[in-house]
């Protein structure tokens, strides 16, 4: 059975912040081709925390990576607001990325030399805009980092260096905030910290999250869940419990 979340006609740049429609992605070519994506549509919709879950070789991150703009699609479109960035030229799509997408990943990707503080201003730095330095404030003191500003990466734990990734992603105010496997490095305790973080951005400041996850437990922070099995989206649970998205993993010999 194939499964897909209804697709409007329109763009709706009001109500999803990112639209996926018939997403279809190979790698390689003749016999060595293999299709990771085969025909996904989805919806996201603006200040909704999305996980995406499915076996290994499923093609979440792939599916992470054409949405976020950083692989490109065989076919198909992407919708972030109204831009169809697959239609973007190479330059037009890095300056979208940086002004209107966050990343999070799995290795925090901080740069070492450089403190907290600063890691956390590089991409407000980058793409030439002052961070207001209020929101600069919220983030850092809602993350818990207002002590570790001055220190460097490798000062910090694993958790503090993944609530300073997620306060760099946070500073522009992205309008999606994509996230592969955020806790995949992280004791359980730490990474409940960042999830309950990203719940709160989600909550409090209507941040929209997509994130890729193998932990049922971090899938059950999520507002839903799109279940993806052999590049296709085969089922999506709603207000997920731990043990709804176990059961669904299980279905699917995830
Ligand atoms: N750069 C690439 N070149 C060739 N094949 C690739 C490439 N990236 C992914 N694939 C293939 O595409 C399919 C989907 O991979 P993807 O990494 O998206 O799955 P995943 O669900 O994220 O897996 P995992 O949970 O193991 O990280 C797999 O068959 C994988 O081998």
């Amino acid at each position: 059975m194939t499964y897909s979340t209804a697709v409007p006609p329109a763009a709706l740049a009001h109500d999803h912040v990112a639209v996926a429609r018939d997403v279809v992605k190979s790698y390689g070519s003749g016999d060595n081709a293999v299709t990771a994506l085969r025909g996904v549509s989805a919806t996201f919709p603006r200040g909704r925390f999305t996980a995406i879950m499915g076996p290994s070789g499923s093609g979440k991150s792939t599916f992470l990576h054409c949405m976020a703009g950083l692989d490109a699609v065989s076919s198909g479109s992407i919708l972030i607001g109204d831009v169809d960035i697959t239609k973007l030229s190479r330059t037009a799509l890095t300056k979208l990325r940086r002004d209107r997408l966050g990343f999070v990943f799995q290795s925090f990707n901080l740069l070492p030399m450089l403190t907290a503080e600063e890691n956390i201003r590089l991409t407000g730095r980058l793409g030439n805009r002052r961070a207001d330095r209020r929101w600069f404030d919220t983030i850092v003191d809602a993350l818990g980092l207002r002590d570790r500003l001055g220190h460097r990466p490798s000062e910090m734990s694993g958790g503090q260096q993944q609530r300073v990734a997620v306060a760099r992603a946070l500073l522009t105010r992205p309008e999606v905030l994509f996230a592969d496997e955020p806790t995949g490095n992280l004791d359980s305790r730490s990474g409940a910290e960042v999830l309950g973080f990203l719940r709160t951005a989600v909550d409090a400041y209507r941040q929209t999250v997509i994130m890729v996850t193998h932990d049922p437990a971090a899938a059950a922070h999520a507002d839903r869940v799109l279940f993806l099995a052999d590049g296709m989206i085969v089922q999506e649970l709603h207000s997920p419990t731990i043990d709804q998205v176990h059961a669904a993993m299980r279905r699917m010999g995830g």
